[in-house]
């Protein structure tokens, strides 16, 4: 489903995020990117949603060589993959309802039923008592969890995920895990980024560690 040919991604400035890499994702893998702090985790996954375009090589999602995908494509590539990163990107003028109904009021679905679903997907992240709420005025990781509920709610065939629990307690990063495990099981590919090393024992899967750009798998 995604592969990496000799991929390097320099940012303006000459540093090097990522160097020759290669990599193959299946449908359905579930893959952990780990890597210290600096390591071009984020570059990655950032590369497979085309929000970043390699410097050289070449990257292809489901065929698609995403590096080189004119800029009107790439809502099209996004609509296939939930999207769960740092900066959230939340929408601050709709309340919490709202932003998780929006992706699928885009996709064209009855909108009573997105109601439905995205209540549904809230409640899993435990956050039906704020639907009415600003993102504004929920804490970092009340934000992340609409987030992951945002990237969820379209039921995406791929979920690329950075330090998904990185601002959640022990409880919230256990439950969120555990939907992964669930759309693991259903076919979504998943790739996630994360130091959280219980995470990555309680689901299994395969990890790729990434040093100073440069990639490697570790045995299981
Ligand atoms: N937009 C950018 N412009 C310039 N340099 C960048 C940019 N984004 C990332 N970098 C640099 O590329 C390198 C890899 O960054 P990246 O964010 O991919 O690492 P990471 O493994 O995700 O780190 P962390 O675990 O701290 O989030 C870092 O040295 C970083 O400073």
């Amino acid at each position: 489903m995604i592969s990496f040919s000799q991929v390097t991604k320099r940012y303006p400035g000459g540093h090097e995020a990522l160097s020759g890499v290669n990599l193959a994702i299946e449908k359905g893998e579930l893959v952990f990117l780990t890597g210290h702090s600096g390591a071009g985790k984020s570059t990655l996954l950032k590369l497979i949603a085309a929000i970043e375009r390699p410097t050289s090589g070449v990257v292809s999602v489901s065929g698609q060589n995403v590096g080189r995908l004119p800029q009107r494509a790439i809502p099209y590539l996004r609509r296939n993959i939930g999207l769960i990163f740092q900066d959230h990107k939340l929408l601050f003028d709709r309340n919490v309802i709202e932003n998780v109904v929006l992706p699928l009021d885009i996709a064209g679905f009855d909108h009573r039923e997105s109601l439905k679903r995205a209540r549904a997907v809230i409640d899993k992240v435990g956050l039906l008592k704020r639907e009415k709420a600003n993102p504004v005025s929920l804490s970092g990781g009340e934000q992340q969890r609409l987030c992951i509920a945002r990237a969820l709610v379209s039921r995406p065939a791929l979920l690329l995920a950075d330090e998904p629990t990185g601002n959640l307690d022990a409880g919230y990063a256990a439950d969120i895990m555990t939907m992964f495990r669930d759309f693991h099981q259903v076919g979504t590919t998943l790739v996630i980024a994360t130091h959280d090393d219980r995470a990555i024992m309680a689901l299994g899967g395969r990890t790729l560690q990434l040093d100073h750009g440069k990639i490697g798998e570790v045995a299981a």
